[in-house]
């Protein structure tokens, strides 16, 4: 597959979470609902070391419910608080914080226990690019950036935004890169928007999209686009797609790159229906 391991910026990302990683008690994962284990990276598990970790699985919105449901559980028996939400949505965002709040408790009461003064449980936000890192940092600041002065470790002088009186965020999240190693990964977080569309064909990334939908959304792609579920020639269905919305070019023939591009447009807004593209049982 024609993707290159970039192992300059990783490294260089790495660096940089495990600065940040140093100035927190526990550390807040995102991932995307649609695509849970494929948006999480192995990096992070070993830069960890012994501090704890919540996943929050995002866009739940656009995700299928009964997926994200399934992908919550699985978190959370592996010992794992998981918390699946849509950022819009002022309910999770509670959620969020009361389960961020209980990790932090478990660590005050640890320092308690050593005879240290409990001070705020200090998080971060890490996950890799486009997941929503920005706009959980905001919902969670509703506007109250605290600033409180250095934390040792990192040049930068780092603001910690107080989202409870006993819980402050790093207000820059960090960045991890995304995994490569698997063709399926790659093609999943590409038709998320996680990794650069140029790096993959998005004619190819269609055609998984497509394939996947006919295994799992069967209706949801006869609904939109009017695909029989056997339907099995790729060519055909983007013929009949491009002719149904246009995708044209001059002399009238199916322009196949436009096709990709509303397929991928219907499927990260949400038009397409509520997709999840790794199932617990993949
Ligand atoms: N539908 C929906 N969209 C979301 C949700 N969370 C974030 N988004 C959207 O996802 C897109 C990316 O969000 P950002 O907050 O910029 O993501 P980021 O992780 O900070 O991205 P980078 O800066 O590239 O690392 C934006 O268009 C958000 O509006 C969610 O829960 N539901």
């Amino acid at each position: 597959m024609p993707i290159q391991w970039f192992p300059g910026h990783m490294a260089k990302a790495r660096r940089e979470v495990e600065e940040k990683l140093k100035l927190v008690d526990f550390v807040m994962e995102l991932v995307d609902a649609r695509a849970p284990l494929s948006s999480q990276n192995p990096m992070l598990q070993q830069a960890l070391q012994n501090k704890s970790k919540m996943i929050v699985l995002m866009k739940k919105d656009l995700a299928d419910q009964r997926e994200t449901t399934k992908w919550v559980d699985y978190f959370n028996e592996r010992g794992t608080k998981a918390v699946a939400i849509d950022v819009n949505d002022k309910a999770d965002i509670k959620h969020v914080i009361q389960n961020a709040k209980e990790l932090g408790q478990e660590k005050m009461e640890k320092l308690k226990a050593k005879g240290i003064q409990p001070r705020p449980a200090r998080a971060m936000i890490v996950g890799v690019p486009n997941v929503g890192k920005s706009t959980l940092i905001n919902r969670l600041a509703n506007k109250k950036i605290a600033k409180t002065g250095d934390r040792p470790g990192v040049t930068k002088q780092q603001l910690w935004i107080k989202v409870k009186k006993d819980f402050e965020l790093l207000d820059t999240p960090g960045i991890l890169w995304p995994k490569f190693e698997d063709e399926l990964v790659g093609y999943r977080l590409a038709a998320l928007g996680t990794i650069k569309d140029q790096l993959l064909s998005m004619q190819d990334i269609t055609a998984f999209v497509i394939t996947y939908m006919q295994q799992h959304y069967p209706d949801l792609l006869e609904e939109r686009y009017q695909i029989a579920p056997d339907m099995e020639d790729m060519w055909e269905i983007f013929e009949i797609i491009g002719k149904q919305r246009g995708c044209l070019e001059s002399g009238g023939n199916v322009n196949f790159d436009k096709v990709a591009d509303v397929v991928i447009r219907d499927l990260r807004t949400g038009k397409l229906g509520r997709i999840t593209l790794e199932s617990v049982e993949d």
